[in-house]
C-alpha cells in the first residue's frame, strides 16, 4: 500500500531512530559483553532516550510464542531471530543486530553485521561473507526505482551471492513496512528479473538478504525462535528500509557509519 508524503515523513523519523540505535550500540560490541547486555543497553536507549517502542518485544506472528527481548542478535551460523542471552561474545564472532522501533505509530527496521574484536580479529571467511552480503543488499537497493519489478531486486541479490559461491536463505524475506511491522509485499532475495509486482512511488519495504557460506538449508532451534544454517556454516544479514521515490530510491535507515560501497554508488 502506498504511503502519503506525511506518512513517508513519519517513516523517515522512525527509520532514522532505528539507525541511531545501531550507531549507539556499536561501541559496546566487544569481546566479553553478552548479547543480553546489548539488549538491555538498546532497550534503555529506545525507551528512555528515544521514546520509541521496541517492536520485537512480545511480538508474536501467528503460531509463534511472544518474542522475549527488544532486539535480535544472531551470531555466526545463526541466520536470524537470535535471542539475546548470557553467552559472552568472543573475538572473531560475527554478529547481526536487528533493530525495529515504533515511533508515532510507524516502524523503522534495520540490521548490521559486527565483527567482534574488530575486522582483523574475524576470519577472512567471516569478513568476506559479511562484505558480499553488504554488497547484495546495496545491489538490491540500486534496483529500486518506479517501474522496476520486485524480481529485479531478488535477481541481483541471488546472482551476487551465488556468483561468490554462497547461498541465499529462501524462507525469510524483506517486507512492506509502515504502521505494521510486516505488510505487503514480500521482497524475495532471489528470483527472475522483470517478474513480480511493479515498484511505485510511495512503496516502503525492507531489503534484508540472509546469505550462507554453505548451503541454503536452515533449521529452527528448540527456543522456538533462533534460525540456524543446517550445515552450521556462517550466515550474514544486512537490512535497510527504503522508499520508492519519483526518481529512484531513498534509504530511510541510512547512517553515515555504513555508506553504500563505492562501486555501487558509481553505478547509480
Ligand atoms: C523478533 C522479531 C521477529 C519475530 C518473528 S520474525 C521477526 C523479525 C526479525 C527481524 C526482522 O527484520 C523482521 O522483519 C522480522
Ligand atoms: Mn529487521
Ligand atoms: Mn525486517
Ligand atoms: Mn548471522
Amino acid at each position: 500500500v502506498l504511503k502519503t508524503p506525511e506518512e513517508i515523513e513519519k517513516m523517515r523519523v522512525a527509520c532514522r531512530l532505528a539507525a541511531e540505535v545501531l550507531d549507539h550500540i556499536a561501541p559496546f560490541v566487544k569481546p566479553g559483553v553478552t548479547t543480553g547486555e546489548l539488549d538491555r543497553l538498546c532497550h534503555d536507549y529506545m525507551v528512555n532516550v528515544q521514546d520509541t517502542i521496541p517492536a520485537p518485544l512480545n511480538y508474536a506472528p501467528p503460531g509463534y510464542t511472544p518474542y522475549p527481548k527488544s532486539i535480535c542478535t544472531s551470531i555466526n551460523h545463526q541466520v536470524c531471530h537470535g535471542i539475546p542471552g548470557d553467552k559472552p561474545l568472543k573475538k572473531g564472532d560475527s554478529l547481526n543486530i536487528d533493530i525495529t522501533v515504533i515511533k508515532d505509530g510507524f516502524h523503522g527496521d534495520t540490521s548490521r553485521m559486527f565483527l567482534v574484536g574488530g575486522d582483523a580479529a574475524a576470519s577472512i571467511a567471516a569478513r568476506r561473507l559479511s562484505q558480499i552480503t553488504y554488497e547484495c543488499m546495496w545491489l538490491g537497493i540500486a534496483e529500486v526505482r518506479p517501474g522496476s519489478r520486485l524480481g529485479d531486486i531478488g535477481a541481483v541479490i541471488q546472482k551476487h551471492a551465488e556468483g561468490n559461491g554462497y547461498s541465499v536463505v529462501r524462507e525469510f524475506c524483506g517486507h512492506g513496512i509502515g504502521r505494521k511491522f510486516h505488510e505487503e509485499p514480500q521482497v524475495l532475495h532471489y528470483g527472475k528479473a522483470g517478474t513480480g509486482p511493479e515498484l511505485l512511488p510511495g512503496m516502503i519495504f525492507t531489503i534484508e538478504p540472509m546469505v550462507n557460506a554453505g548451503k541454503a538449508a536452515i533449521s529452527e532451534l528448540p527456543d522456538g525462535w533462533t534460525i540456524v544454517t543446517k550445515d552450521r556454516s556462517l550466515s550474514a544479514q544486512w537490512e535497510h528500509t527504503v522508499v520508492v521515490t519519483e526518481t529512484g530510491v531513498e534509504v530511510l535507515t541510512l547512517s553515515d557509519k555504513c555508506p553504500p560501497p563505492p562501486a555501487i554508488v558509481a553505478t547509480r
